[in-house]
Parts: structure tokens; sequence; C-alpha cells
């Protein structure tokens, strides 16, 4: 089932277009991506989602309603993080939850939420002295106090340190494994890479593609590699033959291949054919990175 439906967006901030003709779908249930450097439009187009901005054209459909005319219906069925939480430096833990739990009709149990988020010690704490990776887990509370049905993180794990940001990751399958679908807004290629079912890549204000990332990582403009020693004798000419191979160069006993397509699986099934071993064998695979540089031209830092 379709939960979320952006067909055409458009958003303006006085000349600059921040988001042209954006478009894609989300499916229940899945962890999906918004990626792209930094003021690609990002954050306009999922404010837009959220009826936090009110688009200049398109339409845009979360949970069977549109955020432009029906923000209090959706509030109650989609959660959002945003970047800047603005929480009050002065309050406890318990104190916001409760807080933004008094704005829905049907909260969820605090405290099993701040069990759930690793919070519980915090809860009397004030939001000041929490720490970064603290606060991020905050912010995933106040997303899913109101039990929502889909919910929007945007940049969740910046500024954290990489096992802050890792514990984030697992709190993030653990919310879709509640059943909640999930749109991320990330900058982060790794993160995408790694919870995202699919991905828009968004560059410039438009969506560049969407897919999966083994299928974005597919369409990199960039061979694939691998390097092994085989185990006997290997007839250069058989494996040239191979339609996935491109090169073949020896550096002592060791060859490397470069070829596209199901290079690995080509080349494997030819080796195991003729019962020769790939000793120390390595294999480069393009990534998200490499398909980010393939279809922009240009790497994601900005
Ligand atoms: N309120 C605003 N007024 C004017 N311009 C804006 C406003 N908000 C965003 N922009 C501009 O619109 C473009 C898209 O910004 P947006 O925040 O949507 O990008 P983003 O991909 O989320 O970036 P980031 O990763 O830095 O958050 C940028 O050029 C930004 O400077």
């Amino acid at each position: 089932m379709t939960v979320i439906e952006v067909d055409g967006l458009h958003k303006r901030y006085g000349e600059l277009t921040a988001v042209h003709d954006v478009s894609f779908t989300v499916a229940e249930g899945e962890i999906f991506g918004i990626l792209g450097p930094n003021g690609a439009g990002k954050t306009t187009t999922v404010e837009c989602l959220s009826g936090l901005r009110v688009p200049d054209g398109g339409t845009v459909s979360v949970l069977g309603h549109d955020p432009r005319h029906e923000r209090d219906a959706l509030r109650q069925v989609l959660g959002v993080q945003l970047q800047e939480s603005g929480l009050p430096d002065r309050l406890t833990v318990r104190e916001i939850l409760d807080l933004f739990a008094s704005f829905y009709r049907r909260p969820a149990d605090s405290a099993e939420l701040l069990d759930r988020l690793g919070l519980r010690d915090k809860a009397a704490a004030r939001y000041k002295k929490l720490s970064g990776g603290q606060k991020q887990r905050l912010a995933i509370a106040l997303a899913m106090i109101g039990n929502p049905r889909a919910v929007i993180l945007d940049e969740l794990t910046t500024g954290l340190d990489p096992h802050a940001r890792r514990n984030t990751w697992e709190l993030v399958e653990q919310v879709r494994a509640g059943g909640v679908t999930v749109v991320l807004v990330t900058h982060f290629m790794e993160e995408a890479e790694r919870l995202c079912d699919r991905v828009a890549l968004i560059d410039a204000g438009r969506v560049v593609a969407v897919d999966t990332p083994a299928g974005l990582a597919a369409r990199a403009d960039r061979n694939q590699r691998m390097r092994f020693r085989p185990s006997a004798e290997l007839d250069e000419a058989v494996l040239r033959a191979l339609p996935e191979v491109s090169t073949v160069t020896w550096h002592g006993p060791q060859v490397e291949i470069t070829g596209d397509g199901n290079l690995v699986l080509a080349v494997t099934s030819l080796l195991a054919r003729r019962r020769i071993i790939a000793a120390d064998l390595r294999v480069e695979q393009a990534t998200l990175d490499d398909a980010f540089i393939a279809l922009t031209g240009h790497d994601g830092a900005s």
C-alpha cells in the first residue's frame, strides 16, 4: 500500500526554486531515504509533506491526507522530527514527553517509550544536560509519542559520533519493526546504504534517481574490480572471452580483473568449472558514493 505520494512538487523561496518537479511514492513499512548534499531541497520537500510549508505546485498525499488542508488530521498519524528541535533547555525529558503527549488523541506510553529509547535514566534530566546522542533519541521519542503510522526523521545523526550514530540506526530499525513507515532525510551515503529500502537521490532540487541502494550503486559508471591468486594455471583468453570482463592484469601471482554486470558471478563460475580456487579473493563493488558521482557529475559533499 502506498503511504506517501508526491507528484510534481515545486517550492520557491522568492527567486530561488528549492524544489523542482519532485515525484516519488513511499510504500507502507518502508524506510525510504531522501539523500542529497546540503541545500539540495530535502528539508523543504519533507516540510511540504508534513504541512509545515505550502508547495507552489504539485500534489502531496500522506496517509490519505492533503497536508495543505488536513494538517490536524495528518498530525495524528504522522510523526515529525525536524532538524532544529527548539526544545526548552530547562524542561526535563519527562516533562517534554508529557507536553508532546498532550497534543495527541492516542499518545504512546511515555515510560515505555523512554525505556525503548534507552532514556529511562534520563527522565528527570533537563534537556540542556543531554548529550547529542541523547537529544537525538529524545527527538525520535517525540516523533513517536503520538503513535504515528509514519515518521519523518530529518538529519538524525548529523553531529553524532560513530557509536551514537550506530545506536540511532538501530532505533530507526526498531521503529520500522514496529510497523511504522519511515522517511529518512540524510546526506550520509553510508546511512542510506545501511538503513534504506529505497532512496530518492536529490540534487539541486531535482530527483536524480529513485531506486534501492544496490540498484543505485549498480548504475554507477564504474567498473567492478576483483583480485585473487588462482590455485592453478588460468587461461587468460577464456577469462577475456567472458562478456562481463573488461581488463585482465597480472601482478605477480595475483590477477586483477575489472568489468561490469555480474562480473563476480561470471568469474567465480568459470573458476568453479575449472576447479580453480581463488585464494585471497578481494572484490570492490561500486557504492552509493560512486552512484552519486555518476548520476550528478559531482560528489555529495558541499
Ligand atoms: N526559508 C527559506 N528562505 C529562503 N531560502 C531557503 C529557505 N529554506 C531553505 N532555503 C534554500 O532552499 C534551498 C534548499 O534548502 P533545504 O533546506 O530544503 O535543503 P536541504 O537539502 O535540506 O539542505 P541541508 O542538508 O543543508 O538541510 C537552499 O538553497 C536553501 O538555502
